[in-house]
């Protein structure tokens, strides 16, 4: 069985990551890419689905966690009746993207204890069995494309298909275990000195950490929650491409047993320009920068065939299949690969896209004429899609149809455009965009706001609600104090809130296409959050934003939902979009709060 979500930790080093939990379990490995198949998959099944642990033997009293400060690098200590004995996780970032290890450190600080290690790789998501033989310093283990060399300072013992060890530990010191993954025709290549990989991998979390501006303003009440929020953002981002996953699992259910489990380890056109804004806003420049050759590269071709997600490198075909052996998390099938929103049409994210490119602009990123031409195509291509029906933000797998947020977010890119000819002199038809963007604004105020109802509606016709509708004053469409923006978030406030969190609409009657029901949406949560810090309602908003940080598990990380209920996280994990949400909310209040302090002072 494995453990609650919010029980694991998250270590990676930019290709892929891994997730451990608090029993020094790893439950999911995906090598060499995010996106590759898992030769841990215990997650989504059982421990045969391919784990490694390493534990004290004995009873465990105590567990607590941390990250080493500004890394990613965990430790996990373990308080048995014989001592104290931590394991430090780690993957040190390679300059080699066909070179991956991951280095688990175990060290003694108290007494002297016995440990057990179990170690049960599977290849192809948690199915095959590798060809295994015994090394000088372990045991390589080779199944079709991929090898892994195992290097472990104690005595191996296998047994039904899976390797054990058991050891003891003294006081001061320290055995390094390091599994490290090639492609099977390439010799290893690996350097072995974890130590020194330690301290490298930690000197460069340490540096890029350091470049952020949020610890800088001593009026910060959050910079850990930040900063911690950021990393994981940085952490989520594949290094040879620029690329941003969404998130690096696939299938941890918005249920528990049920069947709303999708594959998020892909970059979404719309996730990774909210992130980019997230970091940008904190003083990353240079991400904004490689991410926008990413997606100049991704969507290079016919505009017409721009989609709204891609693979890490830009590949388009992300085709999505069911995994019938594995059992899913906690029996929440189908464990899914690919995902079938590939094809879907999503007006919003030409205006999250323009969005993120104009802001660029404002932090002065170096022009770049190919990234200019491409935004004018855009629009040219929204010009003859903005009034047909969509899938949306919330990638319904129902009915397309005219939502009110897809509408307000092709203002949104028509507006950036007009804003990138008057503000920054770029060359564009903009009378033209100016009438769209004018015919965009009558069409929305006409059908997506509904009188009777008193608020904006979901979509055109309907009368249910929708989140995604407390974006409208942070994009600028309606001013923060026009009526119809604050009986919308009092609306929302109303019909959509559950136990203080924010579903994204009611899913009961919304013919969105699934079975089921979901947990609260976390990004929704705050943006609640930063509707209420624009229309004035400060300590509200504040309160929170308060809960919402106390919903992260002690390392400070987030599930994409939450089930006030159970009291437990939903969805994969750690989830861009929701970590996104609280590096902008922390942002907001701050804002708000400081330019409150000027009008009083
Ligand atoms: O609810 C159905 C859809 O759920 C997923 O989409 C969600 O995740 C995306 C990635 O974070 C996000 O961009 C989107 O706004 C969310 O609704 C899933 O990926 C879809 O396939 C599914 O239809």
């Amino acid at each position: 069985m494995s453990a609650k979500i919010e029980d694991y930790g998250f270590i990676g080093n930019m290709l892929s990551c891994a997730l451990v939990s608090r029993d020094g379990s790893i439950d999911w490995l995906c090598l060499p890419r995010f996106d590759s198949d898992a030769c841990f998959a215990a997650l989504l099944g059982t421990e045969e689905n391919g784990r490694w642990q390493i534990a004290p033997e004995g009873e465990i009293l105590k567990t607590h966690r941390r990250y080493r400060p500004g890394t990613t690098i965990l430790e996990t200590t373990f308080e048995t009746a014989e001592g104290a004995v931590t394991i430090i996780d780690f993957m040190p970032l390679s300059g080699d993207a066909q070179l991956v290890d991951l280095i688990r450190i175990v060290r003694c600080d108290r007494g002297r204890v016995r440990m057990k290690m179990d170690l049960a790789l599977r290849f192809g998501y948690g199915r095959r069995i590798p060809w295994v033989r015994k090394t000088d310093s372990g045991l390589q283990a080779v199944a079709g494309p991929d090898a892994v060399e195992f290097r472990a300072p104690v005595a191996l013992e296998g047994e039904d298909m899976r390797t054990g060890a058991s050891f003891e530990i003294g006081e001061g010191a320290e055995l390094p275990f390091v599994l490290s993954w090639h492609p099977s025709h390439r010799p290893d290549g690996h350097i072995w000195d974890p130590g020194a990989r330690l301290s490298e991998t930690e000197a460069w979390w340490r540096d890029w950490s350091a470049q952020c501006t949020v610890g800088e303003d001593d009026a910060h009440p959050w910079p850990d929650a930040v900063a911690r929020s950021l990393l994981t953002l940085k952490a989520l981002t594949f290094r040879p491409t620029g690329g941003i996953v969404a998130a690096p699992t696939t299938s941890l259910p918005e249920r528990i047993g049920g069947g709303r489990n999708w594959d998020y380890r892909y970059c979404w056109v719309r996730d990774a320009s909210l992130t980019l804004l997230a970091l940008l806003n904190s003083g990353y420049r240079s991400e904004a920068a490689e991410w926008r050759q990413w997606l100049l590269r991704a969507t290079s071709g016919h505009p017409r065939q721009m989609q709204i997600m891609y693979g890490l490198s830009g590949e388009q075909r992300l085709t999505e299949i069911e995994l019938p052996w594995l059992s899913g998390y906690e029996a929440s099938a189908p464990v899914r690969l690919g995902n079938a929103a590939q094809d879907q049409l999503q007006i919003d994210v030409y205006g999250e896209l323009m969005e993120a490119l104009h802001v660029g602009r404002c932090f002065m990123l170096e022009p770049s004429e190919a990234s200019w031409s491409f935004q004018r195509l855009l629009l040219e291509e929204l010009d003859t899609r903005w009034r047909d029906p969509d899938e949306g933000i919330w990638e319904v797998r129902g009915e397309a149809r005219h939502f009110t947020h897809s509408r307000v977010m092709a203002w949104v890119a028509f507006d950036r455009g007009i804003r990138a000819v008057e503000d920054y002199g770029l060359d564009g038809p903009v009378d033209r965009w100016r009438a769209t963007r004018e015919e965009i604004r009558d069409d929305i105020l006409a059908h997506g706001w509904n009188e009777e109802r008193g608020s904006f509606v979901q979509y055109y016709g309907g009368t249910g609600l929708d989140a995604a509708l407390l974006l409208l004053p942070a994009v600028g469409f309606l001013p923060p104090d026009d009526h119809r923006i604050v009986a919308t978030v009092e609306a929302i406030q109303r019909d959509l809130v559950e136990d203080g969190l924010v579903l994204r609409y009611r899913s009961e009657g919304a013919s969105d296409g699934l079975e089921g029901r979901e947990g609260t949406f976390l990004v929704c949560s705050f943006w609640l959050v930063d509707a209420l810090v624009m229309i004035g309602r400060l300590d509200e908003a504040e309160t929170l934003f308060e809960h919402l940080l106390s919903l992260r598990n002690d390392l400070g990380l987030l599930a994409e939902e939450y089930d006030p209920v159970a009291a437990r996280q939903l969805g994969n994990f750690p989830q861009a979009f929701s970590h996104v949400g609280l590096v902008n909310s922390a942002h907001n209040i701050l804002a708000a709060r400081k330019s409150s302090s000027h009008h009083t002072g």
